[in-house]
């Protein structure tokens, strides 16, 4: 972790019969991928085994040579992809490779992680800790690991502020997603926010927007439902990671909540307590 920008972390698993027989992760760019370390480490193993890679396995002669033909070469059975690589050069041309070499590839799908706090005594909270959002701050570091933040339209206010202050160089701030299935906050609201990231609200279709819309930097897609898998697919092409932040009003994303959990799809829970007390029936 840290090591390896520009390029991403990579990890890959070599199983055969229900056991690992390689494993290897990309330690720095420069150096061999994360499938190169694994079949070297399963030598002959690594004929007819499965082979799990947490990004697309790249498809061109870089710095390394191409893992698609390691893997082929291999003479692997299976190859389970964890997500697409984002990367122009390679997006869909590696799993297109394997899949024409006669490999049966699988992709995974986004990764969904579901944030909220509560109080000592086990209420749900609509607030962060204090200074969450500080540098090295719990939600500030969290926020580095996402591509994508899915918020409720009643933190409009406070969007500006929902952003990663970490100092690195290579830092992109998540998406904000915002979803505003009631409609109380109007366009000219959220615009002002102004928050130096990328913004897309998700409306349903009685508010007056037009989808497709850019106000003041806030793109506006209207849909008449409003679900994970519809927000996943309008604003991402391919399988990345997202924060569903539950602050907010609840009724903005309880379907997304739901969604999350039926799809499978909600893999993570990070769950903040702070040192608070509350009666019962707060929320
Ligand atoms: N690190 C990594 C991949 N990284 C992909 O390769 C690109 C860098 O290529 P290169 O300059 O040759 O290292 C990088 O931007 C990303 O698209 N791919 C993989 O199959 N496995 C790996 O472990």
């Amino acid at each position: 972790m840290g090591c390896t920008s520009p390029n991403p972390m990579v990890g890959c698993v070599i199983v055969k019969d229900g056991k690992i027989v390689g494993q290897g992760f990309h330690p720095k760019a420069g150096q061999p991928h994360a499938e190169a370390f694994a079949l070297q480490d399963a030598g002959e193993l690594a004929e007819n085994a499965t082979a799990y890679v947490s990004l697309e396995p790249c498809n061109h002669y870089g710095r390394t040579p191409s893992c698609t033909e390691a893997l082929i070469n291999a003479k692997e059975k299976r190859v389970v992809v964890g997500m697409v690589d984002p990367n122009p050069i390679v997006s869909s041309s590696g799993i297109s490779h394997l899949k024409d070499a006669g490999i049966d590839v699988t992709v995974g799908k986004p990764f969904l992680s579901l944030w909220c706090s509560i109080s000592v005594n086990g209420c749900f909270l609509d607030k962060m800790g204090e200074r969450d959002l500080d540098t090295g701050g719990y939600y500030s570091k969290l926020l580095q690991e996402y591509d994508a933040i899915i918020l409720s339209s009643s933190l409009a206010d406070e969007l500006s502020s929902i952003s990663s202050q970490e100092e690195s160089d290579v830092l992109i701030q998540p998406i904000q997603i915002v979803v505003a299935s009631n409609a109380q906050h109007s366009p000219p609201i959220l615009a002002s926010s102004n928050t130096g990231t990328k913004d897309v609200l998700f409306t349903k279709n009685e508010l007056v927007a037009d989808s497709g819309t850019s106000y003041g930097g806030v793109e506006f897609v209207v849909l008449e439902d409003i679900n994970l898998d519809s927000i996943l697919v309008t604003v991402m092409a391919v399988d990345y990671s997202v924060l569903l932040d539950l602050r907010g009003n609840i009724k903005d994303l309880e379907v997304l909540f739901r969604d999350g959990f039926e799809q499978r799809l909600l893999q993570k829970i990070v769950v903040e307590v702070l040192p608070e007390w509350c009666a019962r029936d707060e929320r």
